[in-house]
């Protein structure tokens, strides 16, 4: 039996901790940000905010009280949206030791420092850290359909106890070594699944959303292994298999922010209409231009795609310049 506390209470933190409680070895709480929130959840036993339609198991406890965390369980799951990391982790820092094992499952890379989860947490914090990637959406987790994910960590065994503590009939979880690889997966892909999205909304066909997801992987992968990651990382389940399933799936927010666009939607218009619910690639596209220019790698679709967002590039104009690039290589 583990103690894990998932800190945050979205659709993602929610369907991890369902799955966890389902296994009933564990002693699983979730914390929710807002009071309100959680005293809702704790009435309703569901989550009708962020993932409506599952039941909350009786043994889930629920939270609202972020420090008294660290002293009922020794797996911190941190599922916030990652702009939110910084400050949650600098309330936590005080509470936490080396005995704890911090497991980030948060797709993005901090704005204007363009640091990884990994880089936020160990300049706070002296936690074990370990990353959770993979396809995974959160409301096919909930509903226990099969799901694969990878599980980082640089310590092999935290990696395999880890996957132990999280594997399941319907979770099946595969252990890395590669931090870099798995966090920027998660990461990039989101800015790679706007742009599908707007590919889809401009009704564009599937030549050009294979053409969207092959070179998507390709200037990621580019950038990953300029910043550390292995390429083999980037071919598996964190790289590609994310990128496929955010790029194609309809489920996807970031892809879905992307088709709205694509219909001609204003970005303020499209943010609202999420009710407080994250699309990472919307601050990712300009962390990952950042982090492009610091390391001299090249990402046709992520400047577009940080044109249309910021700098008014019509969906159709990115198109038109991106087929019209200068010839090259594959
Ligand atoms: N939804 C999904 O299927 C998946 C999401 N993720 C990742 O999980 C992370 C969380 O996403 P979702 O669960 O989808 O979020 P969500 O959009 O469902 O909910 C947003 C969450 O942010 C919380 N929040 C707002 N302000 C906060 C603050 N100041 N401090 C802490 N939390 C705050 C809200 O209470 C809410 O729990 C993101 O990085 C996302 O990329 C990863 C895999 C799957
Ligand atoms: O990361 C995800 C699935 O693995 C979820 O993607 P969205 O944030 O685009 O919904």
């Amino acid at each position: 039996m583990s103690r894990i506390a998932v800190i945050g209470a979205g659709a993602w933190g929610t369907a991890l901790a369902l799955s966890l409680a389902r296994q009933g070895r564990h002693e699983v709480t979730l914390w929710a940000h807002s009071p309100d929130h959680a005293a809702e959840m704790e009435r309703t036993r569901e989550n009708t905010r962020y993932l409506p339609g599952f039941a909350l198991q009786s043994d889930l406890h629920i939270t609202n009280d972020l420090i008294s965390l660290p002293g009922r369980a020794d797996i911190l799951l941190s599922v916030t949206p990652s702009v939110n990391l910084p400050e949650t982790i600098r309330a936590l820092a005080p509470h936490l030791s080396d005995r704890h094992v911090y497991v980030s499952a948060s797709k993005g890379i901090e704005d204007g420092t363009h640091r990884r989860m990994s880089e936020v947490v160990a300049a706070a914090s002296p936690v074990r850290f370990a990353v959770l990637g993979g396809p995974s959406f959160a409301k096919e987790v909930a509903a226990a359909l099969p799901t694969t994910a990878t599980l980082a960590c640089v310590d092999a065994e935290v990696a395999r106890s880890l996957q132990n503590d999280f594997s399941s009939e319907s979770l099946r979880v595969y252990t890395n070594d590669d931090v870099v690889g798995v966090e920027l997966g998660g990461a990039l892909k989101n800015v790679i699944a706007l742009a599908a999205g707007v590919v889809a909304g401009l009704e564009l066909g599937s030549n050009a959303a294979a053409a969207l997801i092959t070179r998507g992987m390709a200037e990621i992968t580019r950038l990953a292994v300029a910043c550390g990651a292995r390429p083999e990382t980037m071919a598996g389940l964190a790289g590609y298999g994310d990128l496929v399933l955010t790029c194609t799936g309809s489920l996807s927010r970031n892809r879905t922010v992307g088709v709205e666009l694509g219909r001609g939607r204003k970005l303020d218009d499209i943010i609202a209409s999420l009710n407080g619910k994250v699309a990472e690639g919307v601050r990712c596209t300009g962390a990952a231009r950042g982090l492009a220019a610091r390391h001299g790698v090249e990402m046709p679709i992520t400047d577009h795609m940080y044109a249309i967002l910021y700098e008014g590039l019509s969906p159709r104009d990115a198109i038109r310049t991106l087929m019209t690039r200068p010839g090259r290589g594959e």
